[in-house]
C-alpha cells in the first residue's frame, strides 16, 4: 500500500468549515514560512501606542521601521478549528520602550492561546479586565500559556529576532478597542541597560 504525504487521502469531498490535513513550513531561524505570506506591522500602525511620542516622531522622521509581522492562515473561525502560525517581533526600541505587538483581548473573552519560543528574548505581557497583570518570559523552548480573560502582547527585550509559535481557538477573534488608545497597565522599558516593567504613564 503506498501513501502520497501532503494529499487528500480520501474520497469524500472536504467540508468547507474544515479544512483537509495539511502541513506548513515555519522556518527555526527566522520565523518565516517559504509559501504563506506574513502580516507586517510598521511604527505608523502603532502611533501613540508607544508612552514617548517625541520618540515615536523622530524614529518616523527616519523612515518607518518594521517593527514584527505575524502568519494568519486563514483556517475558517469555528470553535472546533484552530488558528495558529509564527510570530516575528523585531529587535528594537521606541525611546527606551522596546518593541511589541499591538496586543488583544480575544473578543470571546474567555479563550486562552499557548505560544512556545523558537528563538530570541522576550516578555508575555498580560492583563484581565479586573486590571489583574502578568509578565511570563520567552526564551527558545519555553511555551507560555495564556489563560482566557488575559489581553496578551508579545515584548522583545533582547537582540535577537523573537520568534514564536502560538494557537488558539479560531473563532476566539481579536478584540483591541481599549488597548489601541490607553494601552496595558505596564510598558517593558530599558533601564540601566536590562528590561525594567514600569508603569504606562498613558495609562488613565
Ligand atoms: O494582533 P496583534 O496583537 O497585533 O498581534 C499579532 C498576532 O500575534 C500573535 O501571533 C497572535 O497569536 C495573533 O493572533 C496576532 O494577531
Ligand atoms: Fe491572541
Amino acid at each position: 500500500m503506498s501513501f502520497a504525504p501532503n494529499q487528500a487521502n480520501r474520497a469524500t469531498p472536504a467540508n468547507p468549515a474544515n479544512p483537509d490535513p495539511f502541513a506548513v513550513y515555519f522556518s527555526l531561524n527566522n520565523g518565516l514560512s517559504d509559501t504563506k505570506p506574513s502580516l507586517k506591522r510598521y511604527l505608523t500602525q502603532m502611533k501613540g501606542m508607544y508612552a514617548d511620542d517625541a520618540a515615536t516622531e523622530a524614529l518616523l522622521a527616519q523612515g518607518n521601521p518594521l517593527l514584527y509581522e505575524f502568519h494568519e492562515l486563514g483556517i475558517t473561525e469555528t470553535a472546533g478549528n484552530l488558528a495558529f502560525g509564527t510570530s516575528i517581533v523585531y529587535p528594537g526600541k521606541v525611546g527606551d520602550e522596546y518593541y511589541m505587538t499591538k496586543g488583544h483581548f480575544h473578543t470571546v473573552l474567555d479563550t486562552a492561546e499557548v505560544y512556545y519560543c523558537i528563538g530570541g528574548r522576550g516578555l508575555m505581557l498580560m492583563e484581565n479586565p479586573e486590571g489583574e497583570w502578568d509578565a511570563q518570559e520567552f526564551s527558545p523552548g519555553k511555551a507560555v500559556y495564556v489563560p482566557g480573560r488575559y489581553a496578551h502582547r508579545s515584548v522583545n527585550t533582547g537582540t535577537e529576532p523573537l520568534i514564536t509559535f502560538y494557537a488558539f481557538r479560531a473563532d476566539a477573534g481579536h478584540d483591541y478597542g481599549s488597548i489601541e488608545t490607553k494601552g496595558f497597565r505596564k510598558i517593558v522599558v530599558e533601564q540601566g541597560g536590562k528590561p525594567a516593567i514600569v508603569d504606562n504613564p498613558k495609562w488613565a
